[in-house]
């Protein structure tokens, strides 16, 4: 329930409806801004105090206010976890945990994922939905980008000495490029599958950030080193042996 009741306030845009009233918004003003059926406020209300509940939201007199989480729903943030929050608790994923008893007692190697959706492996899965695709790539650059610049912020010396570096499953490239720029004597190569590079991200290549379409197991750009952020999710196989 706490889950999805933060995924409608994003839906919704409850964050960015406070920000824009000035930080304070009562619960009329609410339902105004965020465009709610006048005869459903109440139940705006009850979605309210879960909010409230799970510290997304603080509230003083009448009035809701924004707390550090939420912030990181609003659109501009430069640290927005929004496409995050409206990705996990999907069909695609909340589906696959309804069969999760019948899948531990089947014998098989198919994931619980690939029961749900028909045996369709999750990266064919989000090929043939570009909407769901483009969401998780969405999704990924979000958490690419708080990790990322709290990693270079925070523990920039472990890219001391590097020339060169490949980002490997790295997405959209939004880790490869805040590393190409906080590093510029750091070649950093970004390689994904064409579905997420795209024609388009080819394009972007510029300075020492390259974009490689490909498949990590065909082959993996040479780099003195290798960055693998969350990109062996359902995988039996490691590439790991093929990088030695
Ligand atoms: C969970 S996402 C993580 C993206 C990025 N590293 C991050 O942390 O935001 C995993 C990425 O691996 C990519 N990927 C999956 N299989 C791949 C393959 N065989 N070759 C290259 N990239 C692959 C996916 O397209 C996706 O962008």
């Amino acid at each position: 329930m706490n889950s999805m009741a933060l995924r409608s306030a994003v839906e919704l845009g409850i964050a960015d409806a406070i920000q824009t009233h000035g930080g304070a918004i009562t619960l009329p003003q609410l339902v105004s801004a965020v465009k709610i059926d006048p005869t459903k406020s109440d139940y705006l209300l009850r979605l309210m105090r879960i909010l409230v509940h799970s510290g997304f939201f603080a509230e003083t007199g009448d009035a809701y206010l924004l707390t550090p989480s939420s912030q990181l729903l609003l659109k501009n943030h430069p640290n927005s976890l929004s496409a995050v929050v409206k990705l996990i608790p999907r069909l695609e994923f909340v589906t696959p945990c309804f069969l999760m008893g019948d899948w531990l007692r089947e014998h098989g190697e198919k994931t619980a994922f690939e029961t749900a959706h028909g045996g369709t492996p999750f990266w064919e899965y989000s090929e043939g939905n570009p909407e769901f695709n483009s969401l998780f790539n969405e999704a990924m650059a979000n958490d690419s980008g708080l990790l990322e610049n709290l990693v270079v912020g925070d523990c920039g010396l472990v890219f001391q000495g590097i020339e060169s570096l490949v980002d490997v499953g790295g997405g959209t490239g939004t880790a490869g490029r805040i590393i190409s720029e906080t590093f510029p004597g750091i070649r950093c190569k970004v390689l994904d599958l064409p579905q997420v590079i795209g024609d388009g991200r080819l394009a972007d290549s510029e300075g020492n950030l390259e974009f490689v379409a490909g498949d990590m197991f065909d082959h993996v750009p040479s780099a003195q080193a290798v960055l693998l952020k969350v990109c062996c999710v359902n995988r039996s196989q490691c590439i790991m042996d093929d990088l030695n």
